[in-house]
């Protein structure tokens, strides 16, 4: 029988490079075994314990390769999708909008099925609607629950987190104005109605559905630090959120997204919102 380290050896080299080559998984198996030299047990030995979906997960398997996001240079409505990605260990490429001619030919290509972005090029697909790729991408990669009654509780959490986040995210594009009442009203929203909600549902349990990750408790530590962004002491009264955030910061994918240099996006600037607004012809 073929050495087991070197089985592993030629099996993580070819996985790594050959996961971006393949389209079918049958294939992929069948190959990676004849380039091993594998017999049939051997392989089967070798794929129970290797290509469980841990594998798949740590070399990005996906079907058609690389993951490629399609937006602006900001966080907007892609930052979710990022974080997401970010803490199920999936490498991603980005196209920046920058131009509204980028966008139109987005169009005439019929890449965006209802003409707006997120894109998100995954598995041989062209993904858009935020909710719908959050939701695949954390069904995906465990992060939806373990069952139906887990996953509408998730979704009843991610909503919320999205809510509060949506009136953060108009904030840039509101004339200056308008700008402190929205301020005050996202202030009050996150204090009065969606952090008492958290702070209850985290005060008996690790994570906010079930015992285990998922894509609500990533998007509610999103929003955490947004919010802290703004207002910088909003969680003294919420010690279990805060206390949920520490947590979540130690987890070494959330760790690493967190360091500069990372893929996760600043606050919004002049630029960005003047780059939207050109790119999709909108007027503040
Ligand atoms: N429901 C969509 C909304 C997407 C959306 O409004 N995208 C904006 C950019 S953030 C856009 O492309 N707007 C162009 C348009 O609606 O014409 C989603 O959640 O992805």
């Amino acid at each position: 029988m073929m050495p087991c380290r070197h089985v592993n050896l030629q099996l993580n080299s070819h996985v790594g490079h050959m996961t971006q080559c393949f389209t079918e998984v049958h294939f992929f198996f069948r190959t990676v075994s004849r380039l091993c030299k594998l017999t049939y047990s051997e392989f089967t030995h070798v794929k129970s314990a290797y290509l469980s979906l841990d594998i798949l997960v740590k070399y990005n398997f996906t079907m058609s390769g690389k993951v490629v996001l399609t937006y602006f240079n900001g966080r907007g409505r892609m930052e979710s999708i990022r974080w997401l990605l970010a803490v199920a260990g999936v490498e991603f490429e980005e196209v920046n909008i920058t131009k509204r001619q980028e966008y139109v030919k987005l169009l005439s290509d019929g890449a965006l099925m209802f003409e707006q972005v997120p894109l998100v090029e995954m598995d041989g697909m062209k993904l858009v609607q935020t909710k719908a790729i959050l939701n695949y991408i954390a069904g995906k990669y465990s992060l939806y629950g373990k069952d139906l009654k887990e996953r509408v509780m998730i979704d009843m959490y991610a909503e919320g987190v999205q809510d509060l986040m949506q009136l953060m995210m108009a904030l840039p594009f509101m004339p200056p104005d308008a700008n402190k009442t929205k301020l005050e009203e996202i202030e009050r929203k996150a204090t009065s109605r969606y952090l008492p909600v958290f702070e209850k549902a985290l005060f008996s349990s690790q994570y906010l559905v079930g015992n285990q990750l998922s894509c609500a408790d990533v998007q509610l530590l999103e929003t955490t630090l947004m919010l802290e962004e703004k207002f910088p002491t909003i969680l003294s009264k919420f010690p279990v959120v805060k206390a949920f955030q520490g947590r979540m910061k130690s987890l070494p994918a959330i760790h690493k997204f967190l360091q500069p240099g990372s893929k996760r996006k600043p606050q919004s600037d002049d630029i960005y919102v003047k780059t939207v607004c050109e790119v999709l012809d909108f007027k503040p």
